[in-house]
């Protein structure tokens, strides 16, 4: 069946019993970041009052504990992905610093005159600018797959672009801005077909539907934990492991070393410590590892399902409201509903709505060179949940209603 029990999930989060205005909080804003269920809030009570210390290097009690939470959650996020291997998993504090890293370290060794990378018209900022960094660096070239008037990537594009001076293709699994789903594992086979690798930006995928980084043969995939129910400040970078290990240090310090010497060439860790410079936020990995149990005991498939009779009902509901236009069009989507109103500024709409109490985002997405192409500056964005339910959809239509009708 799969109808999730959105009464019982609720009762997890004890945000959504908030007014904002006086009236009940409804919250669709999730694809900026997800809340928090008490099982994972309670994370920080326990680590902060019961076994805090710093990991790895400490031999005494509560250091072996904090170790072992912190290494269990890599072993919950090999699970997660379907990884081969819990050293293939590297902790970083977001999205953005995983592929950051990847540019880093990766990207500075392998890129250089004559190499192309390809992104798409579909990236977050964070899939975009630290290629365009690097390019300025390394002098490779930038080209970007465009997407059709639905938003979705066109894959004749795709394999016109690719060619044997592609050394990567670097797409998200799902748009922020409009909601799109890309088929990657067709994308990973054509990037590896030229001999490029594939990195995925996840952020948006993650959340909404179970991931096989195996199955779908991609060799980076990173994702945020604030998006998955989990804390801000814990992300995820999966690698695979020959790639890892083939990879400078991206950040130097302490854990990510083996010897340091004046005498002789200071070596390094294996992975993934290698990549994990310094003290990590040990609470926020914790934490992560028990939003993942969390979303695990529902399960990706129940989840992407019950957002996509939201989302479904949502659509139909907001073509009522005259002069609305939907951006994201694509046959496949996950739980993102963008739009803009005619003869109604995005963000005066964002702003009386919340009036309402119903919270969507307004504004570029970190997607700019997107809603160019779709010659808007900023669109209205309703994203979804697990605790989000048709009847708050309703509120958040006939707020959308009253509101359009107040600005014309
Ligand atoms: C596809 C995609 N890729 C990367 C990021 C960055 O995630 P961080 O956790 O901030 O590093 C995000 C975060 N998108 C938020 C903030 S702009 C949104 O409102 O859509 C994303 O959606």
């Amino acid at each position: 069946d799969l109808l999730l029990d959105v009464a019982r999930v609720r009762r997890d989060f004890p945000i959504l019993d908030r007014e904002v205005h006086g009236k009940p909080l409804v919250y669709l804003d999730n694809a900026a970041t997800s809340q928090t269920p008490r099982q994972v809030i309670e994370v920080f009570d326990e680590y902060y009052g019961r076994y805090n210390a710093n990991i790895h290097r400490g031999l005494h009690t509560l250091a072996d504990e904090a170790t072992a939470a912190y290494e269990g959650t890599r072993d919950t996020v090999r699970a997660f992905l379907g990884a081969a291997e819990s050293r293939e998993i590297v902790f970083t504090c977001g999205t953005t610093e995983a592929i950051n890293l990847v540019a880093g370290s990766w990207g500075r060794a392998n890129l250089g005159e004559g190499d192309e990378v390809l992104i798409s018209r579909l990236e977050h900022h964070s899939n975009i600018v630290p290629w365009q960094m690097l390019a300025a660096e390394k002098g490779f070239t930038l080209k970007v797959i465009p997407v059709d008037e639905r938003g979705v990537l066109d894959q004749a594009a795709y394999r016109d672009l690719i060619s044997e001076r592609t050394r990567l293709v670097a797409v998200n699994h799902v748009s922020n801005a409009l909601g799109t789903v890309n088929p990657v594992a067709d994308m990973a086979r054509v990037a590896h077909e030229h001999g490029a690798l594939i990195l995925v930006d996840g952020a948006q995928g993650a959340p909404h539907q179970k991931v096989d980084v195996q199955a779908l043969g991609v060799d980076f995939y990173a994702f945020s934990g604030h998006k998955v129910y989990g804390p801000t400040g814990a992300g995820v970078l999966y690698g695979r492991a020959e790639l890892l290990e083939a990879m400078p240090p991206w950040q130097g310090g302490g854990e990510m070393i083996a010897t340091v010497s004046f005498e002789a060439p200071t070596t390094f860790a294996g992975i993934p410590h290698k990549f994990e410079a310094g003290t990590p936020a040990i609470a926020e990995v914790i934490a992560l590892g028990r939003a993942i149990q969390w979303v695990e005991e529902i399960g990706l498939p129940l989840i992407g399902a019950w957002e996509s009779r939201l989302l479904e009902h949502a659509t139909r509901s907001v073509s009522r409201i005259d002069g609305l236009r939907i951006l994201g069009t694509a046959p496949e989507k996950a739980g993102v509903l963008s739009f803009v109103v005619e003869g109604a500024h995005s963000q005066d709409i964002g702003l009386l709505i919340d009036q309402l109490g119903v919270a969507i985002r307004t504004g570029h997405h970190c997607a700019q060179p997107l809603l160019s192409s779709f010659g808007v500056d900023a669109t209205c964005r309703a994203s979804f949940a697990a605790y989000n339910t048709p009847e708050e959809v309703d509120v958040f239509v006939d707020g959308l209603e009253r509101v359009v009708g107040m600005l014309r």
